[in-house]
């Protein structure tokens, strides 16, 4: 039956195909008697053959679009199904207490997860709890003959329909059959749907039900641009989607003469248009999309694409690709950004009430300085092969900045003694992404090379709503006065000092703040390098002094965000 659905667009592109549901299946069972326990040992070793086939068939696939190294963790799920100390634990359990084969690995796996999640001395041993609830969950659901989603099986054009997909489920998404995501839950600028944007995937997040309003293998249609999903669309519905589908890949034909164009304004103006990458992967689309630099660079997916810490050596060469691979435009490298909703499993954070608000980025980098003066020592040998600057995130008072400043110079200082080529021009930057260092801009700018801010996070605490929450995605208001109040005197102090801002955050490729952020004299701008034709097709039909008035009224008017984007599409439109 044919069902509309409305969620927030999350990246550009329309998609039809069948849904798979990545959804936790229902692994509830009831404990039984078991008399014949030859018969139900028996059972186990079925669900057991079964769960090898299905690793090795995943070790495969993931070897084959990942990589050795990432392929590797399933021999450790297969080594715990060879273990005769975990099956043969299961088995005796069976024959001597009679239970059901269910009951006796429910039993077996919560005593392993204990064990090995109490080995507080020993975080590799701790971390096999982990396996071990894999592991579980897949003979589990064996036993009870229940499928369980397989992502990285998928080899039929889909559309993946969760809950909620975190940042290393939406890595390992084959574009080549993932054709668009729809999620119940999360806004615009989590980082699934960043990560969506960057794999050019058309995604919609935040319909609250879409889990619940569409079966496996359904129809379903994906609007991406607005926000539309339609489980089991009519002929003419579908008809609809084709004709949009169309039309958006004749605006980006449209949009792809201006590859090797320099961005000009209508009045002659030259503005920056940078990508944001999260690995060295994304280099790809950023050629392709006509980048003129790289203007932020998540360093903080090479940690999590990884099963350690990186060593120097493995992020020297992951920033010596990205640096050569520009070179000689610039690469803005913003050290490591852990903590809220990206997550090490091998370096555990403490649980906290408010992770957003937590430990994380610059805090962790300022406190576990191992892992921060590895980063700079990689990222300053690097600095020889290209035009490199640092950025630091979360930064909240101007002593943070100091701090970080002070370690870099100490790990420069200590390379350089050892012979050791580093670029004499390395800028020093700050992402303005909370308030106060917003409030503060014209303090900072006397200290660092450049801003970039980051309105994810700069709206999220500004407006104190959860970025990733769709109950409250209402109050994502980048128009709203007091952001663009905010931004205007980032920009502003900046420049008396004579010195550069750009922006990092999703609203910075929005088609509706471009026109303010130039008649505030943003001087780069940085997103999603699938959208950067698109603003440069809109900057060749804008005046800065047209975009100046506009920006005075929205800024100083008694007006609201709904209001503020009324009155630049009239004007740009
Ligand atoms: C660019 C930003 O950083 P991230 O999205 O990685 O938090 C931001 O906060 O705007
Ligand atoms: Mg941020």
């Amino acid at each position: 039956m044919t069902k509309e659905l409305k969620g927030i667009a999350a990246s550009d592109g329309i998609a039809v195909a069948k849904a798979y549901l990545l959804v936790e299946p229902d692994l509830s069972f009831d404990q039984k008697t078991i008399t014949d326990t030859d018969a139900e040992v028996a059972r186990l070793k079925d669900a057991t053959k079964a769960s090898h086939d299905d690793l090795q068939l995943i070790r495969d696939k993931a070897k084959e679009s990942l990589g050795e190294e990432e392929a590797q963790v399933f021999d450790a799920h297969m080594m715990i199904l060879d273990d005769p100390e975990f099956t043969g634990a299961i088995e005796s359990k069976i024959t001597d207490e009679k239970v059901n084969a269910e009951q006796a690995l429910d039993d077996v796996s919560k005593m392993f997860i204990a064990t090995f999640e109490g080995m507080t001395d020993n975080p590799y041993m701790q971390e096999r709890a982990a396996d071990v609830k894999d592991v579980s969950k897949r003979l589990m659901s064996h036993l009870l003959g229940v499928e369980l989603p397989n992502p990285a099986l998928i080899d039929e054009e889909v559309v993946i329909v969760a809950h909620d997909l975190t940042p290393s489920d939406t890595a390992q998404l084959n574009k080549k059959f993932v054709k668009g995501f729809v999620t119940d839950i999360g806004g615009r600028t989590a980082h699934s749907a960043i990560m969506a944007r960057s794999l050019e995937i058309p995604a919609v997040v935040g319909t609250d039900s879409v889990t619940k309003s569409v079966k496996a293998g359904e129809t379903i249609a994906v609007d991406g641009l607005n926000g539309d999903v339609v489980v089991d669309p009519s002929a003419e519905q579908q008809a609809d989607f084709e004709k949009q589908a169309k039309q958006y890949a004749a605006d980006r034909a449209e949009w792809a003469k201006l590859k090797t164009a320099k961005t000009v304004t209508a009045d002659g103006k030259h503005f920056e248009l940078a990508a944001n990458i999260g690995t060295p992967k994304d280099l790809e689309g950023v050629h392709a999309n006509g980048a003129e630099a790289v203007g932020l660079y998540r360093t903080e997916f090479l940690y999590m694409d990884s099963s350690e810490l990186p060593s120097e050596d493995d992020q020297f060469e992951a920033y010596k690709e990205v640096l050569e691979s520009m070179s000689p435009k610039p690469v803005v490298v913003r050290t490591m950004d852990i903590g809220g909703d990206k997550h090490l499993p091998y370096m555990p954070l403490p649980e906290e009430m408010n992770p957003f608000l937590g430990y994380r980025a610059i805090r962790i980098s300022l406190d576990r300085q191992e892992i921060f003066r590895t980063q700079l020592r990689a990222l300053l040998r690097a600095s020889a092969f290209g035009k490199l600057r640092i950025m630091f995130p979360m930064i909240a008072t101007i002593q943070e900045f100091e701090a970080a400043k002070k370690i870099f110079l100490e790990e420069k200082a200590n390379l350089e003694k050892a012979g050791t080529k580093i670029a004499d021009d390395i800028q020093l930057g700050i992402m303005i992404e909370i308030p106060a260092a917003a409030v503060l801009a014209d303090q900072f700018a006397k200290h660092v090379d450049f801003f970039s801010i980051g309105t994810n996070d700069l709206i999220q605490y500004s407006m104190a709503a959860d970025r990733g929450n769709e109950h409250v995605s209402y109050l994502y208001q980048p128009y709203n006065p007091s952001i663009l109040r905010l931004v205007k005197h980032v920009i502003d102090s900046a420049h008396k000092e004579g010195k550069w801002t750009g922006m990092c955050g999703e609203a910075a490729g929005d088609p509706v703040m471009v026109p303010l952020l130039l008649g505030m004299g943003l001087d780069e701008y940085s997103m999603s390098a699938t959208s950067i034709l698109k603003v440069r097709s809109l900057m060749k039909r804008l005046s800065t002094e047209d975009m100046k008035k506009l920006a005075e009224t929205a800024m100083n008017e008694n007006i609201t965000n709904d209001q503020n984007k009324e009155l630049v599409e009239k004007f740009v439109n």
